[in-house]
C-alpha cells in the first residue's frame, strides 16, 4: 500500500529523518487497510492521510525491489557538481542569484531619487502589458518651459528620449511584457535649461486589471469550450510535489526542516503579476487517468504529498487566478493560494482575480454533505493546474516517495518561456505584437527567433530520449545529465549566437558533458552502455542539426519574409492612421480657433477606454469661469442648413417641409469632406457608433425591460422614417449613410431653443443643434464640471465651470438623468455604478401586485389612480420608493366611504403629512409588493440571454435598494 506504515526505505542515508515515515507522528496516524470498503468509512477521508486504492502509487519501496540501484548514495563530490551545475528553484544556489538581483534593483532605485535635488512633477501613470501611459500636471511651472522624457529598457539599456510641449503633458511608449523601464520626466526652463522638476521611475510592464481579467475569460473559454461548456475535472485527495532528492536534502540540514517559500520565478506569461513578485511553492493535484499519482516527474526524483485540505480549506485560504500560458503542447493555468490576511494574500486580493473556491473552473471543492464527512476536491485535467502555495512548510506534514525523474527541476535558469505565438492563451500573439519590432529587425538575422522553437524542440525530444533509454539510471545522474543538457540549451537559444553558426559550442558542451560523467566516476562496467547511449544520442542531435540547420534556415526565412511583407503593410497603414488622426486634429483645432470658437486651456484627447475623444483642461478653471464660448451663428441648426444656397437649391422642388432632424441628418449626409466648410470638423467625427441600433441588433422586445421598450421602439420607428422619406426624396443616398449621419446628430445634438423658420417643420418643436467643439464633451452624471448655456444676450453658446476645475481633468457634461439602457440605445456606452436606473410599474402590474399584497383593489380605486396619473416609478437611490409610487399605494388603500362624493381628492391631494398608521401600512404593503416584483424580475432574468441579462440584474439592484430602504 502506497507509503501506508511501511518505513521510507532500510538504506542508510543521512536525509531519512525529515520524511515522516515511520508509520507514527501526527498526519500518519492511519492503520494501513486493505480492505475496500474505504469509502465508506469516514475515518478513511482525506484527514487520515490514507488514500483509496486507486491512489495507490508505487512507494519507494516497491521501486527498491525492482531496481537495486534506486537512488543510491551520492557521493560528496558528485553532490557538490551538481550543486554548482544544477539549476533547481529554490536550491540556495538559484535564490542567491536572485537575492544579488533584487538587491542590485533595489540600489538602482535609490540612486535614481537621490539624483535630483528639484521639485518632483505629479505624474500618474497607467502601466499595462504593451504600453505605459503617462499624464503628468503641468501647473507651476507656466509656459516657459519643455519636458524631456526618457525612457530605458534596464535590462537592454535600449530607450528613447523625446521632447513634450507644456500643451501636451501626457506621453505613451510601447513597452515588452515583463521588462522593467527606468522613466524619467524632466520638466526644464527653455530660457536658461534648468531642471525645474523631475519625477523618475523604475517600472515593470505587466498586466492591468483588465488584460488579466481578458487572460482570464480566455483561460475560461479554453477549459469550457469541450462538451458544451461541460468542465473536465477529476477528484484529487492529495497536493504534491517533487524535486531533485539534494532540494530536499538542503531543507533537512539548512532550514530546519521548513520548505521555505521562493521567489516565483519568470514561466508564464512574462507580464503577469506573480513573476518576481510573490514567494511561494508550487503544488500540482493532477493524476493520471486512472487517478493514480504520476510515476515521473520532470522536477525531480522525490515527490512530497500533503492532504489536500491542509493546503487548500475555504476557511483558511483565499484562491487567486494569476496567469494563463502554453509551453508548445500543454496549457497552464497558474493558482495562487494565499492564507487568509496574509501579506501576499492583500498583495493578490489588490491585484489578481480571485475565484470562488466552491465554484471555478480550475480547482473546487465541494463542501461535506454530512457531519464528519470531508471536503472533496476537484482539479481540471483539460489543462495543467498549478497551485503555487504562498507560505512555507514543514516537512513533517508530507509524506515522501521515490519517484522517477525527467529533468532538473526547471529547463532554464529563472523559467521556461511561454510560447508567445498561441492564440489561445496570448493576449497579442506574437504575429501581431511584435510587429514593429520585427519591422525594425527586418534585415537583422535576429529573426531566425523561429529556429529557437524549433531547436526547443529537437532538445526536448533529446530528453525524453534520454528518459527512454536510462529507464534504470540513477536520478541523481539523470538530474545532473538534464541539467547540463539545460545549459546546452540556454547556450545554443542565443539567437545571435545561433545565427553566427556557433554549434560547435553545442559539441563543445556535449563533450564537458562527458567528462563529468567520467569524472565523477559514475560509469561502471554495468552502466557504461546507458550513458554511452545517452551521449551518443546527445551527439546525433547536435549532427542531426547540423545536417538540418542550413534547410530549416532556408525554410524560415521564407516564412519570415511572407510574414514581414503582411507585417509591414499592417504597421504602415497603422502608422499613416495614428498620423492623419493626429494631423486632422490639428486642423479641426486650428479651423476652430479661426471661426471665433474660444477654448482658451483645454485641449482634446483621447481619454483612456473605447470612448472616442474628450476635452481635458490643460489649466484650473474656478467655477463659474467660460470654458468654451462659441458664436451662435455658428451652431448647425435645421434654420441654418435650410438656408445654406446648396440645400436650398436641393429642397427647391421638394413640396413637404422637414423636421429639424430630418434637415440635420441631410446635412450631414450630404457635405462634403473634402471640400465642405466644415470639412475639418468632419474629419474629426466617428465613423463607427456603439449602439445597438448601429450595430444592427435587433432586440426581442419581451426581453428589454419595460422601462425601456417605448424608447426602443420609438427610436427603431424614427429612424426608419427619417431612412424612408430621405430615401423617397434623395435617392442618391443610402441607407448607412443615413443611419451614420442620424446618429451623428442624434449623439451629439444639444437642446437649443431655436427661432421659428419658416421652411422647417417645427411641428414637434424646433429644439436641437449641432454644435461643433462642445459636442466633445463628453458624459459624466455625477462628476460632470460643464453647464452648456445659450446666452442669447451674448449671441454665444458657452460652457461654464460649474465647479473648480484641475489642470489635467477630463471636462463632463450630464447628458440627462438616463439610465444605462437608455445611455446604450441613445448614445453606445454605459455608466458603471450609474445611479439613474429606473424600474417601471405598469398600471396593471402595479394592481396586480397590490392583490397579492392583500389590498382590495376595486374599479373605482383604478379609476382615480387613472385620474391621478402619477407614474409608478423606482430609482436606485437608496432613499426609497418615490413619493408617487407610494402616493398610488394610498390610492389602492382607501377605503369605499372615502372616495364616494369625490372625498379622495381632499385626501390625496391634501398638504398634510400622511398619518402614521397610513404610512405604516403604506411601507408594509410596498415591502410585500416589492419583492413580489424583485422575485418576478429575477425569474425573468434568469430566461435572459446574456447581451440583456445585465439591464434585468439593473433592475434586480433598484428593487432590492429600494426594499433595503423600506427595512430600514
Ligand atoms: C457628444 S459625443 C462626445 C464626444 C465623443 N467622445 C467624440 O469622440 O466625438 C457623445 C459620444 O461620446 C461617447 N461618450 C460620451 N460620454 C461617454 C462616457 N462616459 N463613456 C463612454 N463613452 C462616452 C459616446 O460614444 C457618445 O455617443
Amino acid at each position: 500500500m502506497w507509503n501506508a506504515g511501511l518505513p521510507w526505505h532500510n538504506g542508510p542515508d543521512t536525509w531519512r529523518p525529515y520524511a515522516n515515515n515511520t508509520g507514527g507522528g501526527v498526519m500518519r496516524n492511519h492503520m494501513p487497510r486493505n480492505d475496500s470498503n474505504w469509502q465508506n468509512d469516514p475515518f478513511y477521508g482525506r484527514y487520515n492521510n490514507v488514500n483509496p486504492p486507486s491512489l495507490m502509487a508505487q512507494t519507494f519501496n516497491q521501486q527498491y525491489a525492482r531496481a537495486p540501484y534506486a537512488v543510491p548514495n551520492m557521493n560528496a563530490v558528485a553532490r557538490q557538481r551538481l550543486l554548482k551545475n544544477t539549476h533547481v528553484p529554490g536550491l540556495k544556489t538559484g535564490q542567491q542569484l536572485r537575492d544579488s538581483m533584487h538587491q542590485r534593483k533595489r540600489k538602482r532605485v535609490e540612486n535614481l531619487s537621490k539624483r535630483f535635488d528639484v521639485a518632483v512633477l505629479d505624474v500618474k501613470m497607467l502601466v499595462f502589458s504593451e504600453k505605459i501611459e503617462l499624464r503628468w500636471v503641468h501647473s507651476e511651472f507656466k509656459r516657459m518651459v519643455k519636458y524631456d522624457i526618457t525612457y530605458v529598457n534596464v535590462k537592454t539599456n535600449e530607450g528613447k528620449s523625446i521632447e513634450r510641449s507644456p500643451t501636451s503633458p501626457f506621453f505613451d511608449f510601447k513597452v515588452e511584457a515583463g521588462e522593467t523601464y527606468r522613466i524619467d520626466i524632466k520638466c526644464i526652463s527653455t530660457s536658461n535649461s534648468e531642471i525645474l522638476a523631475h519625477w523618475t521611475k523604475e517600472v515593470r510592464a505587466e498586466f492591468s486589471y483588465s488584460e488579466l481579467k481578458t487572460l482570464y475569460n480566455k483561460c475560461l473559454s479554453f477549459v469550457t469550450k469541450k462538451l458544451n461548456n461541460d468542465v473536465e475535472m477529476h477528484e484529487f485527495w492529495m497536493m504534491y510535489r517533487c524535486k531533485p532528492k539534494i532540494y530536499w536534502d538542503e531543507i533537512h540540514h539548512y532550514c530546519n526542516d521548513v520548505m521555505q517559500k521562493y521567489i516565483k520565478d519568470d514561466n508564464g506569461q512574462p507580464g503577469n503579476l506573480i513573476n518576481g513578485k510573490i514567494n511561494g511553492l508550487f503544488f500540482s493535484a493532477r493524476l493520471n487517468p486512472n487517478l493514480t499519482l504520476p510515476q515521473q516527474s520532470p522536477f525531480g526524483n522525490v515527490r512530497m504529498c500533503i492532504d489536500a485540505v491542509r493546503l487548500l480549506h475555504p476557511d483558511k485560504h483565499n484562491i487567486y487566478f494569476a496567469d494563463f500560458y502554453c509551453n508548445k503542447n500543454m496549457h497552464y493555468v497558474t493558482i495562487v493560494i494565499c492564507v487568509i490576511n496574509s501579506e501576499t494574500d492583500r498583495y493578490c486580493a489588490d491585484r489578481l482575480m480571485k475565484l470562488n473556491p466552491l465554484n471555478n473552473p480550475f480547482v473546487k471543492l465541494v463542501p461535506p454533505t454530512a457531519r464528519f464527512q470531508p471536503w472533496r476536491f476537484f482539479v481540471n485535467y483539460s489543462l495543467w493546474v498549478e497551485m503555487l502555495y504562498t507560505e512555507d512548510i514543514e516537512l513533517n506534514i508530507g509524506q515522501f516517495s521515490a519517484i522517477q525523474a525527467l529533468g532538473a527541476g526547471t529547463s532554464r535558469i529563472g523559467g521556461l518561456p511561454n510560447n508567445k505565438i498561441c492564440n489561445i492563451c496570448n493576449l497579442y500573439p506574437k504575429q501581431t505584437s511584435e510587429n514593429k519590432k520585427n519591422l525594425e529587425n527586418k534585415d537583422d538575422t535576429d529573426s531566425t527567433k523561429e529556429n529557437v522553437d524549433i531547436i526547443d524542440v529537437a532538445l526536448t525530444s533529446t530528453l525524453s530520449v534520454i528518459r527512454e533509454t536510462n529507464n534504470n539510471a540513477d536520478s541523481d545522474v539523470v538530474d545532473t545529465l538534464c541539467s547540463l543538457v539545460d545549459r546546452v540549451e540556454e547556450n545554443c537559444l542565443s539567437i545571435s549566437e545561433l545565427c553566427q553558426k556557433q554549434d560547435p559550442e553545442i559539441s563543445a558542451f556535449v563533450e564537458k558533458m562527458n567528462k563529468e560523467i567520467i569524472e565523477n566516476g559514475f560509469i561502471n562496467e554495468k552502466k557504461n552502455g546507458v550513458f554511452v547511449n545517452i551521449s551518443k544520442n546527445l551527439l546525433d542531435f547536435v549532427e542531426d542539426f547540423e545536417r538540418r540547420r542550413d534547410n530549416i534556415v532556408e525554410e524560415i526565412e521564407k516564412l519570415m519574409r511572407l510574414n514581414y511583407l503582411c507585417i509591414h503593410m499592417n504597421y504602415k497603414m497603422l502608422f499613416e492612421k495614428k498620423l492623419t488622426v493626429f494631423v486632422e486634429m490639428e486642423e479641426f483645432v486650428k479651423w476652430a480657433k479661426g471661426r471665433g470658437y474660444q477654448f482658451d486651456g483645454l485641449e482634446i484627447t483621447k481619454p483612456p477606454g473605447n470612448c472616442g475623444n474628450g476635452i481635458y483642461a490643460t489649466r484650473n478653471f474656478r467655477p463659474e469661469n467660460i470654458m468654451i464660448s462659441i458664436p451662435e451663428y455658428d451652431m448647425i441648426t435645421a434654420g441654418l442648413v435650410i438656408d445654406l444656397p446648396f440645400y436650398r437649391k436641393l429642397t427647391k422642388n421638394i413640396e413637404e417641409k422637414m423636421k429639424p432632424m430630418e434637415i440635420l441628418t441631410m446635412f450631414f449626409c450630404f457635405e462634403d469632406l473634402e471640400k465642405s466648410a466644415w470639412s475639418p470638423y468632419l474629419k474629426v467625427l466617428p465613423q463607427t457608433f456603439d449602439t445597438p441600433a448601429f450595430q444592427k441588433i435587433d432586440y426581442n422586445l419581451q426581453e428589454l425591460p419595460l422601462e425601456i421598450r417605448k424608447y426602443w421602439i420609438d427610436q427603431k420607428l424614427e429612424i426608419e422614417q427619417i431612412t424612408t422619406k430621405l430615401l423617397r426624396l434623395f435617392p442618391e443616398l443610402t441607407a448607412d449613410k443615413i443611419l451614420w449621419a442620424w446618429h451623428v446628430v442624434n449623439t451629439r445634438c444639444i437642446f437649443v431653443e431655436n427661432i421659428e423658420h419658416d421652411k422647417v417643420d417645427n411641428s414637434d418643436g424646433d429644439t436641437i443643434a449641432v454644435i461643433p467643439f462642445v459636442d466633445m464633451l463628453n458624459h459624466d452624471p455625477t462628476e460632470f464640471q460643464g453647464i452648456a448655456l445659450h446666452e442669447k444676450v451674448n449671441g454665444q453658446y458657452v460652457v461654464r465651470a460649474k465647479k473648480s476645475v484641475s489642470e489635467g481633468d477630463q471636462i463632463f457634461v450630464c447628458y440627462g438623468p438616463h439610465s444605462n439602457t437608455r445611455l446604450l440605445i441613445e448614445y453606445g456606452f454605459t455608466v458603471p455604478g450609474n445611479m439613474n436606473t429606473k424600474v417601471l410599474i405598469p398600471k396593471e402590474v402595479l394592481v396586480t401586485l397590490a392583490k397579492i399584497a392583500e389590498i382590495k383593489v376595486t374599479r373605482e380605486h383604478e379609476m382615480i389612480l387613472d385620474e391621478v396619473g402619477l407614474p409608478s416609478h423606482l430609482y436606485a437611490t437608496d432613499e426609497g420608493p418615490s413619493w408617487a409610487l407610494k402616493n398610488n399605494i394610498r390610492i389602492l388603500l382607501l377605503e369605499h366611504w372615502q372616495m364616494a362624493n369625490s372625498r379622495w381628492k381632499k385626501i390625496i391631494y391634501s398638504h398634510d403629512p400622511i398619518e402614521e398608521e397610513v404610512e405604516n401600512i403604506i411601507e408594509e404593503k410596498l415591502k410585500i409588493i416589492l419583492t413580489e416584483l424583485k422575485n418576478g424580475i429575477v425569474e425573468k432574468a434568469k430566461k435572459m440571454p446574456k447581451t440583456v441579462s445585465w439591464m434585468w440584474e439593473d433592475q434586480i439592484r433598484v428593487c432590492e435598494t429600494a426594499i433595503k430602504s423600506l427595512d430600514n
